[in-house]
């Protein structure tokens, strides 16, 4: 029989009302062997070197990826999105890659209205598939995208063109010739089937289309440019010969920086650009860097860049990427719906929150936290600060980011006393491990330990209670290992491969502060644990039990 829910908790036994209560999430911050190529091991990092001295009290591993998070398998690494759903939920909810992934074997993803609204250009226009060509598996799968070409060719699709915007970033770097392969063999099948099937443009997904948290229009424009114009800097008979051509002209280029290219044909015309009645899929799973691109999309009154002449097109994501707002309109799979979050929890039970990030993670800390729902749940109860994101420079030439500055802030609404609850996410040694620059990583999470400590520092004068955690790792692997012996793999100049992706090792969760009532500590029992077991914690914390239905805390209280 199902509970009446309640949205008043539980008064805890232990844990007071009304305790000031930190929460750091340290982005793309794992617990790997302590070698050299561990930017967090090689970086000094007083403050939470000194932290992990109170294992296994107050000090321990959680489990940020896999089944823990909610993804299709143990193979797969965490992620932000997944990362902070869990930490904000509370619970495993299954994710967008396995709902994709159930849609295609059950084939309910052709049966919905989605698949509908798009399938009614087939017969006459063009399909456009558009979105991140690897199998990362954080933001789409190339799988994924092989199925859904084949399924549409076999629904009556005559024409499909694809968009690709290259990885680099959840994989490889320089592994996008592989995936272009794969996608090339693939159209020949297409085509066999009746169904003419090329790409169209492309571009790496950190400077064309994949921008998230409007850091910068200027990517989705020049991506909309390419995709809907057919006009690029950049024009190539093939996407390989894009790629060597750039790669020549500047050896240092990542995949995931690549600048727009058109692919044209003997003539000299634009392969793909997309045209009045044409049906457009964005295949990313994943949210935050769509919804830019989605809102040009899909949007009848837009002015963020100017679109030109808009085509009337029929779009749909293949999931919806905001379903507040109902961005997009149509889609092909329905995201996970994640209800009855922490910070719901917390505003019906009156405890005042306050969360901050600097742009590039601040949609993380707010609306993936709250379950990937825009806005707050009380204006009264919650304040949300961005700070500005550095444009225009790569993140390995700055690496203390905006570090600091939040860390200031976050102190001071503490300090303030205005706030019960302050909560934020320091993006370093995730944006910077993006880059695979050993050296500027290192930077990264020195500034993150500094701004750790100018948190806790304020947790002592309130004489608060902190919780420190990361949402997958990142910074502490820089090299690509052999799976069994764990030693760096070489490439053919003998030096490590770099790893610019996250990675699927445990992170660490840190407790402490004056207020932490004497007897708390880590209970010995949840050796698996995972993220979602971090919300339980943190609302006993501001001296509640944790709703039924959570995960189980991660603390007990056991008088000495
Ligand atoms: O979007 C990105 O930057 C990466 O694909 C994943 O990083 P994130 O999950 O930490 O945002
Ligand atoms: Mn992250
Ligand atoms: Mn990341």
């Amino acid at each position: 029989m199902e509970r009446p829910h309640r949205w008043r908790l539980r008064h805890h036994p232990v844990c007071r009302r009304g305790k000031k209560v930190m929460i750091i999430i340290l982005d793309g911050w794992g617990e790997q062997i302590p070698d050299d190529f561990n930017s967090i091991n090689v970086a000094p990092t007083p403050t939470m070197d000194a932290l992990k001295k109170t294992a296994p009290d107050r000090w321990r591993l959680v489990r940020a990826h896999g089944l823990s998070v909610g993804l299709p398998s143990d193979e797969d690494m965490g992620n932000s999105e997944v990362g902070h759903n869990a930490l904000g939920a509370g619970r495993i909810f299954t994710q967008g890659a396995g709902l994709v992934d159930q849609a295609l074997a059950t084939g309910k993803l052709y049966e919905g209205a989605g698949f509908k609204y798009i399938s009614s250009a087939f017969a006459q226009n063009t399909l456009h598939l558009m979105g991140l060509l690897s199998d990362g598996g954080v933001h789409s799968r190339l799988d994924q995208l092989l199925l859904l070409m084949k399924g549409c060719a076999e629904r009556g699709a005559k024409r499909i063109r694809v968009h690709i915007l290259l990885d680099g970033r959840d994989v490889a770097p320089g592994s996008a010739p592989k995936y272009i392969d794969i996608l090339e063999k693939e159209f020949v099948d297409i085509r066999n089937m009746g169904c003419d099937a090329c790409i169209a443009s492309g571009g790496g997904r950190m400077a064309v289309t994949m921008d998230r948290y409007e850091n910068d229009w200027g990517v989705v424009k020049i991506g909309w440019d390419a995709q809907v114009r057919g006009e690029a800097p950049h024009k190539f008979a093939t996407a390989m010969e894009a790629l060597k051509n750039l790669k020549e002209a500047n050896p240092k280029l990542d995949d995931q920086y690549f600048p727009p290219f058109v692919i044209v044909g003997p003539d000299g015309n634009a392969e793909g650009p997309i045209l009045d009645n044409d049906a457009v899929v964005s295949f990313n799973f994943r949210a935050d860097r769509m919804v830019m691109a989605a809102k040009a999309f899909d949007l009848e009154e837009f002015d963020k860049f100017d679109r030109g002449v808009m085509p009337k097109i029929k779009y749909a994501g293949m999931l919806q990427y905001d379903a507040d707002i109902e961005l997009p309109k149509h889609y092909l799979v329905t995201p996970p719906l994640i209800e009855k979050t922490s910070g719901e929890y917390l505003v019906h039970n009156y405890v005042k929150s306050w969360a901050c990030s600097e742009t590039v993670k601040f949609g993380h800390v707010t609306f993936v936290w709250n379950g990937n729902r825009s806005g707050m749940f009380s204006s009264s109860l919650e304040k949300y600060v961005e700070i500005p994101s550095n444009k225009g420079i790569p993140f390995n030439d700055n690496p203390e980011m905006k570090a600091i500055a939040i860390a200031e802030k976050a102190r001071d609404a503490l300090l303030s006393g205005k706030f019960d609850h302050v909560r934020v996410n320091i993006a370093n040694g995730d944006m910077v491990g993006h880059t695979g620059d050993f050296k500027a990583t290192i930077s990264a999470c020195e500034a993150v330990d500094r701004a750790v400590k100018i948190m806790l520092d304020a947790v002592e004068e309130v004489k608060g209670i902190f919780l420190i955690t990361a949402d997958h790792g990142n910074a502490e692997d820089m090299v690509k290992r052999n799976a069994k012996t764990g030693e760096p793999i070489l490439n053919s100049a003998g030096e490590p491969e770099v790893l610019t992706s996250h990675t699927c090792n445990p992170v660490p969760c840190i407790i402490g502060g004056p207020g932490l009532p004497k007897g708390v500590k880590f209970r010995t029992d949840l050796p698996n644990a995972g993220l979602a077991n971090v919300a339980a914690t943190f609302i006993n914390f501001h001296g509640f039990e944790a709703p039924w239905d959570y995960e189980p805390t991660l603390i007990e209280y056991k008088e000495d």
